[in-house]
């Protein structure tokens, strides 16, 4: 089973307005709330490419149920642990004139200790774990010390006598604390690991020292996403850089994620590293392509993946 923790899930409320003004009323011409998260939007791009995960995390209050019920709908699977704050709202509003897109993201529940250790011990006794995928900001009461626990314990978990694999997709100092647990794939973007390396990358050369360093810490695969210039990917014996087509982008909200979905369905359906990170580049794009805060579908990542451009740098 592919399990996926969010620590903050959030109802993404996501409105059109024709033009933002700030003198007048703005009158909103369309709403949509999505159940969002970073790791519940890996879930979701799994589901559309026909992989089965459940959700994990915390969820509270009628926000909490909202989110739990629209996953139900969607036909994924969820192990939540309810708290006694109410799950957050982020507003993501589109301006149709200009395509323009302001996001607005609440900081969430607190979360009580007792509530973290159900969690904890949740991640503990996970059945038969393949992989596991951390993702996304703390809520209030949790330090950064928590993500690099999480990937501690489940790094401890195994599936048919071996490792589950790790994944965070984390930034700051969640980051910079869990990478001593040795997650076993990340997914920073370029400004994430620059604050990481603590220098600005720009040049694909900057980016792989940068990715090297990190895999020498013992992170076994480092993938580096560039938004329109693709990934980067590094392990000890393998680098590559997938590019995307150019495209018409629409939203960029979840590309990320979408990515580490990618990548994962190719690690399930046994592929090689260079095959996951053309899926993880197709994936992203493939969400870039819908509207509002809507994630890749088959269809669009299908027709992409042949598209990708791969740079081999490295193969031994
Ligand atoms: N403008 C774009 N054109 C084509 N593909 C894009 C574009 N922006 C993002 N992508 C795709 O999505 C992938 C991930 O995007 P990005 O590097 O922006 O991740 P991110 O910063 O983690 O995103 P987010 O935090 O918004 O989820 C890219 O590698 C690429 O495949
Ligand atoms: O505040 P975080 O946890 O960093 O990110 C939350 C979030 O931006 O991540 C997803 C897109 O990546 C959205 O569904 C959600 O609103």
């Amino acid at each position: 089973m592919i399990y996926t923790i969010t620590l903050n899930p959030a109802i993404d409320r996501t409105m059109w307005v024709e033009r933002i003004r700030d003198d007048e009323p703005n009158r909103i011409v369309r709403e949509e709330n999505y159940a969002g998260g970073k790791s519940i939007d890996v879930s979701k791009v799994l589901k559309n490419l026909g992989v089965e995960s459940t959700a994990l995390g915390f969820i509270g209050g009628f926000a909490g149920m909202e989110l739990e019920g629209r996953l139900l709908n969607e036909g994924i699977g969820t192990d939540f642990i309810r708290v006694s704050g109410e799950t957050r709202t982020n507003i993501i509003i589109h301006e149709i004139s200009t395509g323009r897109q302001l996001s607005f993201y609440a900081k969430g529940p607190d979360i009580r200790p007792h509530e973290l250790v159900m969690l904890i011990e949740q991640i503990e006794g996970l059945r038969d774990p393949e992989i596991v995928t951390i993702g996304g900001s703390l809520p209030p009461g949790l330090s950064p010390a928590v993500y690099r626990r999480i990937v501690t314990e489940a790094k401890k978990c195994e599936h048919n006598g071996c490792k589950a694999k790790v994944f965070l997709d984390v930034d700051g100092l969640s980051l910079r604390s869990s990478i001593e647990a040795a997650p076993d794939v990340i997914k920073p973007n370029i400004y994430e690991l620059s604050e990481l390396v603590g220098r600005e990358l720009r040049e694909i050369d900057e980016v792989l020292a940068a990715a090297r360093e990190i895999n020498r810490k013992g992170v076994e695969v480092v993938l580096v996403s560039m938004g329109p210039r693709g990934i980067v990917l590094v392990s000890a014996h393998e680098e590559y850089h997938a590019i995307p087509p150019q495209v018409k982008v629409e939203n960029t909200v979840g590309a990320g994620d979408s990515s580490v979905a990618g990548f994962i369905y190719g690690m399930v359906n046994g592929k090689s590293l260079a095959e996951c990170l053309i899926y993880a580049v197709a994936a992203g794009t493939a969400t870039t392509l819908t509207e509002g805060t809507a994630l890749a579908n088959m269809e669009d990542f299908e027709r992409l993946i042949p598209q990708i451009t791969l740079r081999t740098l490295k193969t031994s």
